[in-house]
């Protein structure tokens, strides 16, 4: 990437402030009541559960300890991970997105029609992934995606798989205790989630010429279930703190994941947990790396709020869309500059 293009540049009102507030506020939460006990402990488990609720609440992210994901995946990926980007854009493009299958190597990516300074490397939990076809309501006709093999770093493809399959045991873990949270039984999200259409993308963030003008990832909300994410030792992303509505950095801890409510939880909650706006931050001098995992359901799941959680009081507040049809819209969202507004679960508001 050179210098700063205008595709880059963010209108003046979402521009990074130069003065940056470090958010304290982020709840640490600690998963170990959940692992390694033959007799559970029932009322740690209890205020585990709170602790997440109010969480979600109030945040929409938390922190998690003593996660049970072995450190050394972790930085075999990470090491991985810098081999594969340090690459020559030329072979990086052996394994590049094209405009079907939005899977492997993109340097183009743009949120809400700006382009992010970000390289990514994207791969699907399940090879392959069965999406529709189109975004046409009356078409039922359903496609594969498959994911690339990049030849360099030797057994990238298995370390990525590697540590896909410990995000899908977290993830599951974590679905349990918000459900827990929701009132609901621990295995309700289960049945959404057989035929997932989860992806694990690598973000590159190189170093930026005008970091006071361009972002890594411009604002959104994650679509998902849940999203959880890695990030190394230097800082970038922001969470807009939801009382404040200031942007807030979140702190890097290290061997922590940040956890993330997305939009589907939002609209199974029926608006109790909200998916919370963020946004990423560059360097004028070094580059970051994250590694974020998308916890998404099968493609034919219909999305409304829970039964459970409506009544005559509380009635529903988004009409039912199929989720399939709603990821393949916001990746197209991505490729490239639109004039039309991206799509956004309010779209599916009911007034
Ligand atoms: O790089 C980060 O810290 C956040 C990335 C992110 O928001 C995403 O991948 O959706
Ligand atoms: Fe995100």
């Amino acid at each position: 990437m050179g210098e700063l293009d205008l595709a880059f540049v963010q209108e003046q009102e979402h521009r990074p402030k130069l003065s940056i507030i470090e958010a304290e506020g982020i709840p640490e939460i600690d998963l170990s009541p959940i692992f390694h006990h033959e007799v559970q402990d029932q009322s740690a488990i209890d205020s585990l559960v709170k602790k997440i609720g109010s969480a979600c609440k109030e945040w929409g992210f938390f922190q998690v300890t003593n996660h049970e994901v072995p450190l050394s995946i972790r930085q075999r990926l990470d090491e991985a991970a810098r081999l594969f980007f340090a690459q020559s854009l030329e072979e990086k493009m052996k394994v590049a997105r094209d405009e079907i299958t939005p899977i492997g190597y993109f340097d183009k990516e743009h949120t809400k029609n700006v382009r992010n300074w970000i390289e990514v490397f994207d791969f699907f939990a399940r090879d392959p992934t069965l999406v529709p076809l189109n975004c046409d309501e009356n078409d039922d006709q359903v496609i594969q995606w498959s994911n690339p093999s990049p030849k360099y770093p030797p057994k990238f493809r298995n370390i990525i798989e590697e540590y896909i399959k410990e995000m899908e045991n977290l993830a599951s873990k974590l679905l349990e205790l918000i459900a827990l949270s929701l009132g609901l039984e621990a295995m309700r999200f289960e049945e959404f989630f057989k035929d997932t259409t989860s992806v694990f993308r690598i973000n590159h963030y190189p170093p930026c010429p005008s970091p006071e003008l361009a972002l890594g990832m411009g604002r959104h909300k994650d679509a998902g279930a849940l999203t959880i994410l890695a990030q190394d030792e230097v800082a970038g992303l922001e969470v807009k703190h939801q009382i404040s509505q200031e942007w807030v950095l979140v702190k890097p801890t290290p061997n922590a994941f940040i956890i993330n409510v997305g939009d589907l939880t939002q609209v199974w909650s029926n608006d109790e947990y909200e998916s919370v706006e963020h946004r990423v931050i560059v360097n004028f001098e070094k580059e970051r790396f994250s590694i974020a995992f998308g916890v998404f359901p099968a493609h034919y799941i219909e999305v409304k709020p829970l039964d459970e959680l409506i009544n005559d009081e509380n009635p529903p507040k988004y009409k039912p869309f199929n989720w399939g049809k709603f990821l393949i819209n916001k990746k197209s969202d991505t490729l490239k500059k639109k004039n039309v507004e991206n799509i956004q679960i309010h779209h599916f508001k009911i007034a």
